[in-house]
């Protein structure tokens, strides 16, 4: 561990200086494609006027005699288009793996000025965390990088998860962690087989209410993941880094993933992973917070003055701490819509009819 006092201090000689704020640009979602793949990636530049991340994927659903070809394509991309404000994310290989050097070395190498963020796989605690990033300063020195890279880990491991405090803080490159819930699954030996969402066999059931022991008994399904998200949350919200869900694999179900999404969003999540173009307006939709929730919280902010003392709306009390709520909220929408004039509209026509 570093101490703190270094801690902001590059890792290698000549490479830049750590950054002490992580930039919270809009990243509802982080759409995947693999770049070795032609039809998706005649798609990117497309796509990338809808999405807020783009993610040219290396590791696990790209085959492993496509490997060498993907890195290719993830370059040549990069080299090719200019994404604008859309940020440009990879996913390398897990550290374990006979591709991850050659991903770094390369990528760092030859478009390290065009990445954003790497994702890192399978982290399993803060050494996976200081290992990339002693070797991304190296690599960001000798290819004259003056942007630092910075690092998101997949919490898709038993031990990821017992350590996710120290991943979160493991370096100032940290930007943000996703929930891997098919990894995960596999590590813990969950007996789930679906990527993410819930299972109809976790429930919680209302007493008998008689001596039949099957009759008019409610089931209630429980979401397999609330307990890590919530951890999650945590750890990302107090080393000041930006939590996800990840992918939801029944592409087929966009409304159970639009739940899945939401859950993740109410618990504080930012965005989740598209897998599939259809899921890029799902993520739009459910991590951008809805008309009626901001010019309520517009409302509240207004009417609470210097927020201070308790003031009762439409029934509800609201203080000092429900005023923090109600920023959260509109803060996210003023960022959002600084660069979506729709939502803008859409935010202040909600705002105007209540606000008046
Ligand atoms: C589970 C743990 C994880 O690690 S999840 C993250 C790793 N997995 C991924 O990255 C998967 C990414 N997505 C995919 O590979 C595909 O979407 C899968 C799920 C295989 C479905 O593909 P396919 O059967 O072709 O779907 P489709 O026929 O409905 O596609 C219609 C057109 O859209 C394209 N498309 C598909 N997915 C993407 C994408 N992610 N980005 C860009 N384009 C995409 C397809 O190529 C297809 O194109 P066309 O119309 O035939 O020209
Ligand atoms: O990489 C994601 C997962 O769910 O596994
Ligand atoms: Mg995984």
């Amino acid at each position: 561990m570093r101490s703190p006092k270094d801690f902001f201090a590059p890792l290698a000689l000549g490479a830049p200086a750590p950054v002490r704020e992580i930039p919270v640009t809009p990243s509802r979602m982080i759409h995947f494609f693999d770049p070795g793949n032609e039809k998706m990636a005649a798609k990117v530049p497309d796509i990338a006027k809808k999405v807020d991340v783009l993610l040219g994927n290396l590791e696990d659903a790209v085959r492993a005699d496509r490997k060498e070809a993907a890195r290719a394509g993830l370059v040549s991309i990069a080299k090719a288009n200019d994404f604008g404000k859309t940020q440009l994310w990879t996913r390398v290989n897990s550290l374990d793996s006979p591709w991850v050097l050659d991903d770094l070395v390369t990528l760092v190498t030859e478009i390290g000025d065009k990445l954003d963020v790497i994702m890192v796989p399978k982290v399993e605690g803060a050494q996976d965390i200081h290992y990339v990033d002693r070797l991304l300063a190296q690599l960001e020195a000798r290819a004259g990088l003056t942007k630092p890279l910075l690092v998101h880990a997949i919490l898709e491991t038993a031990s990821g998860v017992a350590n996710v405090e120290e991943i979160a803080g493991a370096s100032p490159r940290m930007q943000g962690i996703s929930l891997g819930p098919a990894d995960l699954a596999a590590s813990r030996r969950m007996k789930t087989t679906r990527v993410g969402g819930g299972h109809p066999g976790y429930l919680v059931r209302t007493d008998p209410t008689g001596e039949d022991l099957n009759a008019g008994r409610t089931t209630y399904q429980q979401d397999l993941w609330h307990y890590t998200v919530a951890r999650m949350v945590d750890a990302c919200a107090t080393h000041g880094i930006l939590p996800y869900y990840g992918p939801f694999g029944d592409i087929r179900d966009v409304v159970a993933c639009e739940d899945q999404f939401r859950n993740a969003f109410l618990l504080g999540c930012v965005g989740a992973w598209s897998l599939h173009p259809v899921q890029i307006d799902i993520a739009k939709k459910v991590f951008s917070p809805s008309p009626s929730d901001v010019a309520w919280a517009r409302r509240v902010i207004a009417e609470m003055g210097d927020g201070t003392g308790a003031v009762m709306i439409d029934g509800k009390m609201q203080d000092d701490a429900s005023v923090k709520q109600c920023r959260v909220v509109a803060e996210l929408a003023d960022a959002l819509a600084a660069d979506d004039p729709e939502l803008a509209a859409a935010y202040d026509a909600a705002t105007k009819e209540i606000l008046g």
